[in-house]
């Protein structure tokens, strides 16, 4: 693979604060993917996006993107569109209507057309003041000053909590007609497995500040299985192919089917039922094992 089919490139970056220690995070966002960050609590996923948009200055590291040095080329933000919660706090005391003007500004791209349609789609009342907007409409503003100049990579910061169905749903379908473009990847943060399961490719898993799995969601949705054994002999138990077990009824987890299949011939024991573990099951067990 060249390295211009990657969008985004994060190398050592890292950041230190009081009580938490970011990084070092190596990545590659290839073009036309559609990326889950997902981790607990605290992991660290805003603070990967500030750093990403130079919101947060990194102490070792660099972020190149469309071939570029983000921290040397402001520019490059304008095809970035950034969905997360800080960003318009400090204009809060402005109706919505003056802070499209100021973010106008910053967007050469920007398209007045599309954002009166937004505006009207979302019925969001462009009179209110932004602090004193409820928490799902706060996230539909911020989703679409993401997207009303044409952004080529889109960095969402959990977009759909506290969205109401209706939006939810509009908000999906412009995510998928956004991704109809070969040249568009997004990166998206949640905690939500609907979304993961039908928005995205691949999941960046983040544990502590660090990136502790990238798997491709197909593919571990096809190797993680809950198997039914007739029996549990320690040496099965014990195997590193063997995520979990229930010895009440004789079962296991695995992440890889296909070996475990030709282990349990091998070692002369049957199953005699299986099944998909669902997609937050996976990621638990994937997060549990990383802390
Ligand atoms: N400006 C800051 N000053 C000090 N510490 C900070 C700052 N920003 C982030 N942190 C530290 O980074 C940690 C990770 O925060 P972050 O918001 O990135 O987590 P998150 O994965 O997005 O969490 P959540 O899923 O709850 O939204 C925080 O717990 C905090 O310790």
């Amino acid at each position: 693979m060249t390295l211009s089919n990657y969008l985004l490139e994060v190398e050592q970056l890292s950041k230190s604060f009081k009580y938490f220690d970011f990084g070092p995070v190596n990545l590659k966002a290839e073009t036309g993917t559609v990326i889950a960050l997902v981790g607990e609590n605290g992991s660290g996923k805003s603070t990967f996006f500030h750093l990403i948009l130079s919101l947060l200055k990194p102490d070792k590291g660099t972020v190149t993107c469309f071939g570029q040095n983000m921290h040397e080329n402001r520019s490059l933000l304008e095809n970035i569109g950034y969905a997360g919660n800080n960003l318009y706090e400090v204009y809060g005391h402005l109706p919505i209507k003056r802070i499209a003007k100021l973010v106008r500004h910053w967007y050469p791209q920007w398209d007045d057309a599309k954002y009166k349609k937004m505006i009207d789609k979302y019925q969001i009342n462009e009179k209110e003041r932004y602090q004193n907007c409820s928490t799902g409409t706060k996230k539909k503003i911020q989703f679409i000053f993401a997207m009303v100049h044409s952004p080529k990579l889109l960095l969402l910061d959990e977009p759909f909590s506290g969205v109401d169905i209706i939006s939810k749903r509009y908000m999906k379908g412009e995510l998928l007609e956004f991704m109809e473009h070969p040249d568009h990847t997004i990166i998206i943060s949640t905690h939500q497995q609907e979304e993961i399961s039908s928005l995205c490719d691949i999941i960046w898993l983040m544990n502590r500040g660090r990136i502790i799995a990238e798997v491709e969601k197909d593919e571990i949705n096809e190797r993680w299985r809950r198997v039914w054994i007739n029996k549990l002999p320690d040496m099965i138990k014990q195997h590193q192919l063997v995520i979990d077990f229930d010895e009440e009824s004789p079962s296991l987890v695995t992440d890889n089917f296909l070996e475990l299949e030709k282990l349990l011939v091998q070692e002369n024991l049957t199953y005699s039922h299986q099944y998909r573990l669902e997609l937050d099951e996976i990621l638990a067990y994937m997060m549990e094992k990383g802390r």
